[in-house]
């Protein structure tokens, strides 16, 4: 970085100052200006590729500056030269991040994650894209301070929005945390109704402006319904880019195999979640493996396995709120790191993770057409493969059954979302979300 430059007090003027001046005098913004009527968004790169000013004309870089420092985020506005930064640290090509809901819990925990380099590693800059509304802006300013000041060298660009076709814009992945909580007395019918108008809209502006190949993880809840709303609302982004994240399940299923077989949780492996992420959720202790062994051979009180186990993982999150007064926020950020991680690191050898993903072809019998928790494998590109070598018991088809049903009368629900005609809500019970008591 040289010579830096921020937003003047007054506004509309762009002024020079001395490095570093430029986060400040984006935070002395008066309060409209902090609040715009069009919040400022990267329409274009928030950075200045300083060896692309040595080629272009005066015109057209002074023309670029203005337009890009404009739209970004305090400091961020400053010029950096990125291929300087790359050729001396082995940096990789900047990573385009958008979240929504980027001032709601999870997010807090997660965007400093992701900027600290934990979870794309530690030769890799990015850029945060968030998404935040008119009721939010305010905090998501905040935020946008927040990562200001934590000077992190691998974040080179934060940008702040509430148009999702402007912050989507060339997106490589896309976390859509955003939704409305599920109050007291909130039909399911009605939350789906809500959230999955959100995550249509949300797709459609993916399908419009993001990278072709943008990774999409939902956590906003019904998140697998919220998925399968933006998959189909985004015709050409590939299906199978699309997760719901059931991550948070897996992890705590894990926690509790551990617990009862008296090992650490790096011992258990293939631990599935299969199907909604709700009260029907299945966590599989016909597959999962203890010190590479299976967990029924270690853990032989079956009925355990089946009533306390079961039902702990799918109600986890309830009684966390019941102690906490909130619902999950830290590990499922750590839950969303792991994700990704899993996407972008090759699986170790024979394990799987779990993942909600679109059901089409998979080799399991699961109705098609939905989005459904299953044991994928990743060769560390991105893309995933469902895992084969699977065991099935009455068991746990019984219960797979169950909550595909579940989601099938959801997918009903969402019909006019869909563009599949005419909704018609009927959930065969009113099960929750695992938050809910
Ligand atoms: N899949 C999983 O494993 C888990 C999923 N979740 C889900 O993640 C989501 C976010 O959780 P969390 O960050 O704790 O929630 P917060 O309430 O802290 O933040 C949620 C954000 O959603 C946005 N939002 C969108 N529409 C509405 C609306 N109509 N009313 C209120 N807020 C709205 C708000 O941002 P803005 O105003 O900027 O849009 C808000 O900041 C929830 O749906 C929760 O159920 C939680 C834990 C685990
Ligand atoms: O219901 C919620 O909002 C919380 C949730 O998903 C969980 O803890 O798994």
């Amino acid at each position: 970085m040289g010579l830096s430059t921020g937003y003047s007090p007054a506004g509309s003027r762009l002024v020079t100052t001395p490095l570093g001046a430029g986060a400040g005098a984006a935070l002395r913004r008066s309060p409209q200006l902090l609040r715009p009527r069009r919040p400022p968004l990267a329409t274009v790169r928030c950075s200045v590729d300083t060896a692309k000013q040595v080629q272009d004309s005066a015109a057209t870089v002074a023309a670029e500056q203005k337009a890009s420092r404009k739209e970004c985020f305090g400091v961020f506005t400053n010029t950096y030269d990125l291929k300087a930064d790359s050729k001396t640290k082995s940096w990789k090509k900047l990573v385009n991040i958008a979240v929504s809901g980027a001032a709601g819990m999870i997010s807090n925990h997660l965007l400093f994650k992701l900027a600290s380099g934990e979870v794309f590693g530690q030769d890799q800059p990015i850029a945060l894209k968030l998404l935040g509304s008119e009721r939010s802006f305010q905090a998501l300013e905040g935020v946008a301070m927040e990562l200001e000041d934590s000077l992190y060298p691998l974040l080179r660009e934060v940008s702040i929005g509430m148009d999702p076709y402007e912050v989507f814009e060339d997106v490589d992945w896309a976390l859509l945390i955003g939704a409305k909580p599920r109050g007291p007395g909130m039909e399911r019918a009605a939350l789906l109704d809500i959230n999955g108008q959100i995550y249509a809209d949300q797709g459609k502006a993916l399908n419009a402006v993001a990278s072709r190949n943008v990774k999409v993880i939902v956590v906003g809840n019904p998140c697998n319904t919220n998925a399968l709303i933006c998959m189909k609302n985004a015709p050409n982004i590939p299906a199978k880019n699309f997760h719901a994240l059931t991550r948070l399940d897996e992890n705590r299923a894990k926690c509790q195999l551990a617990l009862k077989a008296g090992v650490f949780y790096d011992k258990v492996s293939n631990m599935t979640i299969w199907g909604n992420h709700s009260t029907t959720q299945v966590p599989d202790f016909l597959n999962a493996k203890i010190d590479g062994r299976p967990a029924k051979e270690v853990i032989k009180d079956t009925k355990w396995l089946e009533e306390e186990f079961t039902m702990t993982v799918q109600k986890r999150g309830g009684v966390l709120i019941q102690k906490w007064g909130r619902s999950s926020a830290a590990s499922t950020a750590v839950s969303i790191v792991d994700a990704i991680r899993s996407l972008v690191t090759p699986t170790p050898e024979g394990d799987w993770f779990s993942s909600g993903v679109y059901t089409t072809g998979n080799p399991y019998g699961i109705a098609e057409d939905i989005v459904f928790s299953m044991p994928c494998r990743s060769k560390g590109d991105g893309d995933y493969e469902l895992a084969t070598d699977v065991l099935m018991d009455d068991f746990l088809w019984e219960r797979i059954k169950k909550t595909e049903a579940e989601l099938l009368a959801e997918k009903k629900c969402v019909a006019h979302l869909t563009g599949e005609g005419i909704a018609f809500c009927d959930l065969p019970e009113d099960t929750m979300l695992p938050g809910e008591m």
